[in-house]
């Protein structure tokens, strides 16, 4: 019984890889079911068994009556906003000033979701917590965990912490308001408040029905994983099993990154989830470094917002 649960372990981790993460099923949900509920049946036999990163434990169990402060062990930062062609021509500018004219930027999707940080010890999600100001944020990790997409375990024994935005895809944010305009309850205005609320539930179960989703963006301590460039680090997310949005590019110039900007600014209807910009960065981690960041926000990054 060791053995198969090991071997269930193994098998559900994939399928809910290729479900949740690469958007590419091998299996029918009846078969990850039937497996799921055998993995149940011998945790229950064998309580002795049950791992804390096994696939049972995506929803915990009891009912929080407050969410815990935590630290995050480097600080969340913000990025400063531009809003228009002459805000990116000056932070490119900038940049240049400080870099010379040999680099490149990353452009991302700039998820309306909210900012989590998730705590990875030993290669196991060990917390997940909420921004809060930066340094202070809540414990949210049972609700966290529902994120199917969030791996319990990643492949490689690494100690990081991994930043993403949590968020609710559309069509769940459509399905979810037809059920609360159905019992007369409050629907949300937004899916990011529908996300965020989701993740303020005290009992996981409810927060484990809202079917949200998440984007990682980001690692601390990259540069122990011998990465150089952002690029490199998105690309090590998911070769250890996280979901990265597949829509960034490298830029050469600020003339590519309006092109970018301008191509999204048309597509943005036809993505799954709400998008409410584009995140502006230079890749190599060297020139991040020479650039620095301030008191609260990188000098090496900025958030092109889409007009309201
Ligand atoms: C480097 O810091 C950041 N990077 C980010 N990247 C993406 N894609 N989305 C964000 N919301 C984001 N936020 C911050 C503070």
């Amino acid at each position: 019984s060791k053995q198969r649960i090991q071997e269930l372990h193994e098998l559900l981790n994939r399928y809910n890889y290729e479900y949740h993460v690469l958007d590419q099923p091998t299996v029918p949900d009846a078969e990850y079911d039937r497996l799921m509920n055998e993995l149940i049946k011998l945790e229950e036999a064998f309580p002795e068994l049950k791992t804390q990163d096994s696939p049972t434990q995506r929803v915990g169990g009891q009912v929080l009556d407050a969410f815990q402060k935590v630290e995050h062990r480097t600080p969340m930062l913000s990025l400063g906003n531009a809003f228009d062609e002459q805000d990116l021509r000056d932070f490119d500018r900038r940049i240049r000033q400080v870099v010379g004219d040999d680099f490149s930027y990353v452009c991302e999707l700039k998820i309306d979701g909210l900012a989590v940080s998730l705590l990875y010890e030993d290669g196991y999600l060990v917390r997940g917590a909420t921004r809060g100001d930066g340094t202070i944020g809540e414990d949210i990790t049972e609700n966290l965990k529902t994120i199917r997409s969030i791996p319990l375990r990643v492949k490689d024994p690494v100690t990081m912490e991994v930043r993403g935005e949590a968020f609710m895809p559309r069509k769940s944010f459509e399905k979810l308001n037809e059920a609360k305009i159905q019992n007369e309850e409050l629907p949300f205005a937004n899916p990011r408040n529908a996300a965020a609320g989701s993740l303020r539930q005290l009992d996981p179960k409810i927060a484990a029905k809202r079917n949200l989703d998440i984007f990682v963006y980001a690692m601390t301590d990259a540069g122990e994983q011998e990465v150089e460039a952002h690029s490199e680090s998105l690309d090590l997310l998911d070769h250890l099993g996280f979901k990265t949005n597949k829509e960034r590019q490298k830029c050469a110039t600020i003339e590519e990154v309006l092109a970018y900007i301008e191509n999204w600014q048309e597509k943005r209807p036809s993505l799954a989830y709400d998008i409410d910009g584009i995140v502006i960065k230079v890749d190599s981690f060297e020139q991040q470094s020479e650039l620095g960041t301030t008191a609260k926000s990188p000098r090496w990054a900025i958030a092109y917002k889409f007009p309201a």
